[in-house]
């Protein structure tokens, strides 16, 4: 079955003549299970993609479809326990005066859990924390803390589709495997699927089954990672970034 299915996407920022059309035409599907990579050359429209399923971006016609379920233009609470969004900026994305364990247990009572200090506890281990950073504030953490706190918030509800926008870009060189591993091994255990922007090849080559190409919000191409490591790509633009990234 596929996670998600995307037909003609069009999202576009603005109107008349100041519109943007951020992202044309875009149709791709991602089977559960499977971890789907968007790369591109910034500005190509790949967070749009992401935005647009999450019901952050601006205006958008085509399909989106979600474990079966075609979305409206509004996301219902229930959305949100499939569907986890984990941002490239973990300085931004949590809040200066809540604490990790106000982070996870407020995503955990939103989300209708009880047993909310064993889910906490849970989470810091499953994401390689441990207990006691369970009390720290934000700015107490390193930026690779940072992010796993985000994915910590981001599995608390135990979503099917996590979306990946650039999670590591923000992070030094020295912590971004790390963050990519824990990635590749909470996806295998817990059987999700992801979809990932990168402008990174190699990372993409690391963490993703498939992946599009876009350039200027189209998808130019998708290939599979056997195809890239072969180094098949068969558009110029896709040979282009291949070239680019050896
Ligand atoms: N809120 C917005 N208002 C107006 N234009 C926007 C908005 N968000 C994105 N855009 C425009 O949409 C286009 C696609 O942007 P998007 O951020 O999706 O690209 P990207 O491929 O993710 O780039 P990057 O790798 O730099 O994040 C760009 O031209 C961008 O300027």
């Amino acid at each position: 079955m596929n996670m998600l299915e995307i037909k003609d996407l069009n999202v576009w920022f603005g109107h008349s003549h100041n519109r943007v059309n951020a992202v044309k035409g875009a149709t791709f599907s991602v089977a559960e299970g499977e971890s789907f990579g968007l790369v591109g050359e910034s500005g190509s429209g790949k967070s749009t993609i992401l935005r647009a399923i999450t019901g952050l971006a601006g205006q958008w016609s085509g399909e989106i479809s979600v474990n079966g379920m075609q979305l409206g233009k509004k996301r219902e609470k229930s959305f949100y326990k499939t569907v986890q969004m984990v941002f490239q900026d973990p300085y931004a994305s949590l809040h200066p005066r809540h604490s990790v364990d106000q982070v996870l247990g407020e995503t955990l009572s939103l989300h209708g859990f009880r047993d909310l200090d064993a889910r906490v506890v849970k989470l810091l281990d499953d994401v390689g924390l441990g207990q006691k950073f369970r009390f720290r504030y934000p700015h107490q953490l390193s930026g690779g803390q940072r992010q796993r706190v985000a994915i910590a918030r981001a599995l608390a509800p135990e979503p099917k589709l996590l979306l990946l926008d650039e999670p590591t870009s923000a992070l030094d060189v020295s912590v971004q495997a790390e963050i990519l591993n824990l990635l590749v091994d909470l996806r295998k255990d817990r059987g999700l699927t992801y979809v990932m922007v990168s402008h990174d090849l190699s990372v993409v080559g690391h963490m993703c089954d498939r992946l599009a190409v876009m350039k200027s919000g189209e998808i130019v191409e998708i290939l599979n990672v056997a195809e890239l490591r072969q180094l098949k790509a068969q558009h110029p633009y896709s040979q282009e970034l291949l070239q680019a990234s050896l």
